[in-house]
């Protein structure tokens, strides 16, 4: 059986990042850049004042001098004569400084007395000037990489940019699978349970920055999972949820086969997770889930995930870190197990508690979870205190 790195490696080979789009600056958080972008400005553009107060000559503005106030300069609109010697302007912060000036005599150490100003005894010593392109200078390259923040978007409306080229999200067809199911808020039957993994996932993916399509549930007949199929064959991803297993019921492999289907592989050596099938359906590419809830959400992280970074341009692999064990954990068979976990973060280190039970139906248990600790097939038994893998949840 593949591992899972294979396995990822594999689905992630066909995978190109999508074209671009343009979007507004209130629209952008979250998107990530098609393209670098350079600043289209100098920030600040001039040399601008630091503190309100008066613009001046260092060598004429010593304590106990006295200068003659000429003119004004306030923030977008400065004030346009050159300076002389012993004449001061009264300055605000942003304004630009004047010519001739190469201080700033901040309001607190002037006492103004009509047209004129003498410098206090107190005198602050620092300029209070920011010199033009303090900040940045025109053609300076945006450094953000990743999906934009709220830090990016400041600075890239500061380097006037009003709308961002971003890549488009992702469309991602979600189609759930199973007589038994029935979406929330219904009323199930006495056989019957809530659909929860496409809505899961759902958030999963638009938190990753792709456009989840949620199709309708697929009975567990051909002709039904056919109709829903037609229904995603304009989108980026195919992925399926449950159906993947042998029982005489889990019929997605052959109805996507039939339907043009080229397996890439079925069944990988990882817990949850095993029954995980991937290929391509007339050209788009298909990830099949396990149903088990557990097993649909840690394989969206695991497989899913990497595959919207992909297309978005991002290094598409999930950062895996080092930690130690709260707690003992037995030994592993041979799949890879991603165990449903706590991490804390402790002036030792990350401390990851592995929890008792790891049934892959326990949706309680992950929703408790904010790490996989990741165990290698056929690990020993490990004690507390031992070095481990892990991976955070989104
Ligand atoms: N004889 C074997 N049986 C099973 C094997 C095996 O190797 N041999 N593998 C087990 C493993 S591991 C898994 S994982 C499951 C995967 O089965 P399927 O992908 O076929 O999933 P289903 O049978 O459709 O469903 C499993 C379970 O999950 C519930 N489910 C399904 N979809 C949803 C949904 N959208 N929301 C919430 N819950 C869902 C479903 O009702 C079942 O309880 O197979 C094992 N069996
Ligand atoms: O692989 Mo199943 O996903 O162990 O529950």
């Amino acid at each position: 059986m593949l591992s899972v790195a294979e396995a990822r490696a594999r689905i992630l080979s066909g995978i190109r990042p999508v074209g671009s789009e343009e979007v507004s600056l209130l629209d952008a958080a979250g998107r990530v850049l098609a393209e670098p972008l350079t600043s289209r400005r100098t920030q600040p553009p001039f040399a601008a004042s630091a503190m309100d107060g008066y613009a001046v000559r260092r060598s004429y503005s010593q304590p106990g001098m006295t200068l003659r106030v000429v003119g004004e300069a306030a923030a977008g609109r400065g004030w346009t004569g050159t300076l002389g010697p012993g004449e001061a302007v009264r300055i605000f912060t942003g304004a630009p400084v004047p010519e001739g000036a190469d201080d700033i005599l901040i309001q607190e150490d002037a006492e103004r007395n009509g047209d004129t100003i003498t410098v206090r005894e107190t005198r602050d010593q620092a300029r209070h000037i920011r010199p033009a392109g303090a900040d940045f200078a025109a053609g300076a390259p945006f450094p953000g990489l990743g999906p934009l923040t709220s830090l990016d978007i400041a600075l890239l409306a500061a380097m006037n940019h009003a709308h961002l080229p971003v890549r488009r999200k992702p469309v991602v067809a979600l189609i759930p699978t199973g007589d038994e199911l029935v979406p929330p808020g219904a009323a199930p039957g006495p056989d019957q349970i809530v659909s929860s993994n496409n809505y899961g996932l759902a958030a999963m993916l638009a938190q990753a920055g792709a456009a989840p399509r949620l199709l309708p549930i697929a009975s567990d007949s051909p002709d039904s999972l056919r109709a829903t199929l037609a229904l995603a064959s304009d989108v980026d991803l195919i992925v399926t949820l449950g159906g993947a297993s042998v029982g005489d019921h889990d019929l997605v492999q052959e109805t996507a086969i039939a339907e043009g289907l080229t397996l890439d592989f079925y069944k990988i050596a990882m817990r949850p997770g095993k029954p995980l099938m991937a290929g391509t359906l007339r050209g788009t590419p298909m990830i099949g889930l396990p149903g088990n809830p557990v097993s649909a959400m840690v394989c969206g992280v695991i497989f899913v995930l990497p595959v919207i970074r992909a297309y978005l341009g991002l290094p598409p692999d999930p950062v895996i870190r080092m930690g130690r064990l709260a707690n003992a954990v037995p030994a592993n068979g041979p799949r890879e197990h991603y165990m449903r976990a706590r991490l804390t973060e402790t002036a030792d280190g990350p401390l990851v508690e592995v929890f008792e039970r790891q049934d892959s139906s326990l949706l309680h248990v992950l929703q408790a979870a904010n790490c996989l600790a990741i165990r290698p097939p056929r690990a020993p038994a490990s004690e507390p205190g031992d070095a481990v893998a892990f991976l955070p949840l989104p």
